[in-house]
């Protein structure tokens, strides 16, 4: 697993506008090698704040939105349309202002869909596993970038502290008992998250300085998800000048004043 790189921006706003920058960059630079890309979204704050800059984006037709998989590492198990699932932010963020290919939009399931939490994760298991391929070695696809937010108790996706999906070999899982509701939710495992080929963790804000310092430590992933969040070839810790405050300058400057 790859070290984390430290980036910090001097406010959530400049955050989301340069991780905008970096998706449409990475995306173009992928997809000119091999064609298609595969990206994995956030919920939350920061998340949804980028994917409104991409849409805003004077380059955001630089990617091929055609040849773009589009995946979730959480959603909470919502009925579809609902506003407080990570895909509707999605949507009225980014996706419903751009020419995705709708097969290739890889959503978590509801509870409008008939299925209970655990049959929804098993599906998405199933997407994950008829779109990995050999070169992979794993049940997922190596995603070109797997975006995710993290909390203030340093949860990733819907993997929280101490929770029974910390130690799931799964590579889906369904979350019961979520201490930031809803409840339910449905999440990747750190396995899968870990097969990506770059992780980039998100962040803003004083109350996320703490997990940031423990994600950067040498914090076990069950007491800190996202101290596990690492890529195969690159991690990003992208922060704004807040969620960077309890960090040694050692681990990150700021890019620009
Ligand atoms: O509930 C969730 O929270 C995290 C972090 O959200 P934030 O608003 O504190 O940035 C998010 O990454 C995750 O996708 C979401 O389901």
């Amino acid at each position: 697993m790859s070290v984390p790189n430290v980036i910090i921006h001097r406010d959530a706003d400049m955050l989301a506008k340069a991780v905008a920058a970096r998706v449409i960059t990475r995306t173009v630079d992928v997809q000119s090698g091999k064609g298609s890309a595969s990206l994995v979204l956030t919920g939350g704050t920061v998340g949804i704040a980028t994917l409104a800059e991409i849409a805003a984006s004077p380059a955001r037709d630089a990617i091929d939105w055609r040849n773009l998989d589009i995946w979730w590492g959480d959603e909470r198990f919502l009925p579809s349309g609902h506003p407080e699932r990570n895909e509707t932010g999605a949507r009225q963020a980014l996706l419903d202002h751009v020419d995705v290919d709708p097969a290739r939009v890889h959503v978590m399931r509801g509870p409008d869909s008939g299925m209970t939490a655990e049959e929804s994760a098993e599906a998405y298991a199933d997407e994950l596993r008829r779109a990995a391929r050999p070169e992979d070695h794993g049940p997922a696809p190596s995603f070109d970038v797997m975006m995710l937010g993290m909390g203030p108790d340093g949860h990733v996706a819907s993997l929280f502290p101490g929770m029974p999906a910390l130690y799931e070999t799964r590579p889906v899982v369904a979350v019961h008992g979520s201490p930031k509701p809803p409840p339910t939710r449905i999440s990747l495992t750190l396995p899968v998250i870990q097969g990506s080929r770059e992780v980039w963790l998100i962040a803003a804000g004083e109350e996320k300085a703490g997990a940031v310092r423990l994600a950067l430590s040498d914090s076990g992933p069950m007491q800190v998800p996202a101290a596990g969040a690492r890529g195969r070839q690159r991690t990003l810790f992208l922060l704004d000048r807040a969620a960077a405050s309890k960090i040694p300058s050692s681990l990150g400057r700021l890019s620009s004043p």
